[in-house]
């Protein structure tokens, strides 16, 4: 049996950061896409092994089932429950074991947090059952556009597709959605990946890449929004490594030495997301004044939301540059993700000329950045049962 998943990356309008900490925050899926394909073997592979392909890396890993079964000797073939455990410290240090052996290259090591969460979802799922499980990704790796997120969505989809946890139409052809209770127990799987891969995640990222559309966030609990608004954001990649794993972590400690001045600033982050929901609910609009007006307290909203993520230590030196360049012409950018190099925003107002695009876009790239744009508030994960020839 073979099944095919692809999960959305994300953009966060505002709140990062402050929304691991209970503040709202707004995110919307973007049409870029993580890829996963899940090939049970079958007697005539002979192969009894599980095999990883992440085939934007090159790499390939492979574990027989005999090394899995030796590190979860209590897991089954077949899945055993519907509600996804959380990794124990004696899971993990099995995980890391079997991790241990596989020798990333050191420059791709950032990868084995990917690994161990792909370990964790398979093994959970599917015990020590041979397969082949194959990943490619349109999102770029750690640059704030939830790559960690759209892997781990992905995944869980695929590997729930093929229990009896999940009904979906195996008859049906192209791409399918999952049924609302479905897409819940995707997304409670994925968290847990996150978990492996962020230490601290909300679960903003995991819930945007499996819902989709555009979600208000605050503590788990969210409010689902079609875009009545139509937005159009400038990506610039800073093409600068980070982790979200140490970022989120920076902040923690920045919030253990300043609780006080840090509670405010979380506080500011959700009276601007609050705000943000408000205006992007509000009833869409033909009238071009009441458009720019949006667009207008979006911009500034955007520029507030930049200055307290610079007071919570995640911007970063190209991170100015760019906000620097755009402002040059007077559009407003933000950070998005975990900061610290990685994506920037910039809103594109509706009456902005095409000519002024090109030129900011020029600007920003020969300062070494890449610029595209993406549509915002698609369709989250979905599920194809093609087989492919
Ligand atoms: N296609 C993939 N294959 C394997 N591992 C992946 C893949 N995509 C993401 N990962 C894992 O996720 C890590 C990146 O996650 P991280 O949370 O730091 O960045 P992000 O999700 O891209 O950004 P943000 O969390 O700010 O949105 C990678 O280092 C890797 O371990
Ligand atoms: C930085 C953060 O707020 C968003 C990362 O996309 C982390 C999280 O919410 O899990
Ligand atoms: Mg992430």
């Amino acid at each position: 049996m073979e099944v095919k998943a692809r999960a959305p990356g994300k953009i966060i309008l505002s709140g990062e950061h402050a929304v691991v900490h209970g503040s709202t925050a707004v995110a919307a899926s973007i049409n870029l896409y993580t890829y996963v394909t899940l090939r049970f073997s079958t007697p005539s592979d002979d192969q009894d092994s599980l095999k990883l392909v992440l085939k934007d890396e090159g790499l390939e890993f492979s574990w027989p089932t005999n090394r899995i079964k030796q590190e979860f000797p209590e897991s089954s073939a077949e899945p055993q429950s519907p509600a996804p455990p959380s990794c124990s410290v004696e899971s993990a240090k099995s995980i890391a074991s079997l991790v241990e052996g596989l020798n990333i290259p050191e420059a791709k090591i950032a990868i084995a947090s990917g690994v161990s969460a792909f370990l964790w979802l398979y093994t959970s799922i599917h015990g020590f059952k041979p397969a082949t499980v194959s990943f490619t990704s349109e999102l770029p790796m750690g640059s704030g556009l939830g790559s960690s997120a759209s892997f781990c969505v992905a995944l869980a989809a695929a590997l729930l597709a093929c229990t009896d946890f999940v009904s979906l139409d195996l008859k049906q052809q192209g791409w399918q959605s999952f049924q609302e209770k479905q897409l819940d127990l995707v997304n409670k799987w994925a968290f847990e990946g996150e978990k492996i891969i962020h230490g601290k995640p909300s679960g903003i990222d995991n819930s945007v890449s499996a819902y989709g559309n555009i979600i208000s966030f605050k503590s788990g609990s969210m409010t689902h929004m079609k875009a009545n608004t139509l937005l159009k954001m400038l990506i610039t990649n800073t093409k600068v490594g980070r982790n979200t794993k140490a970022l989120v972590a920076g902040v923690s400690e920045r919030m253990l030495r300043h609780p006080d001045a840090m509670a405010f600033v979380f506080s500011a982050v959700d009276s601007i997301s609050q705000e943000l929901t408000l205006i992007l609910q509000s009833p869409a609009s033909d009238d071009v004044l009441s458009v720019t007006q949006k667009e207008e307290k979006i911009a500034e909203l955007m520029e507030m939301n930049q200055g307290l993520l610079q007071s919570m230590g995640v911007s970063h030196v190209t991170i100015e540059t760019v906000l620097r360049t755009t402002l040059k012409y007077k559009l407003a950018s933000k950070l998005t993700g975990a900061g610290g190099g990685g994506c920037v925003l910039t809103l594109l107002p509706t009456l902005l000329s095409g000519f002024v695009v090109e030129k900011v876009i020029a600007e920003l790239e020969s300062c070494g950045f890449q610029c595209f744009t993406a549509e915002i508030g698609g369709k989250g994960v979905e599920i194809n049962f093609e087989v492919s020839s």
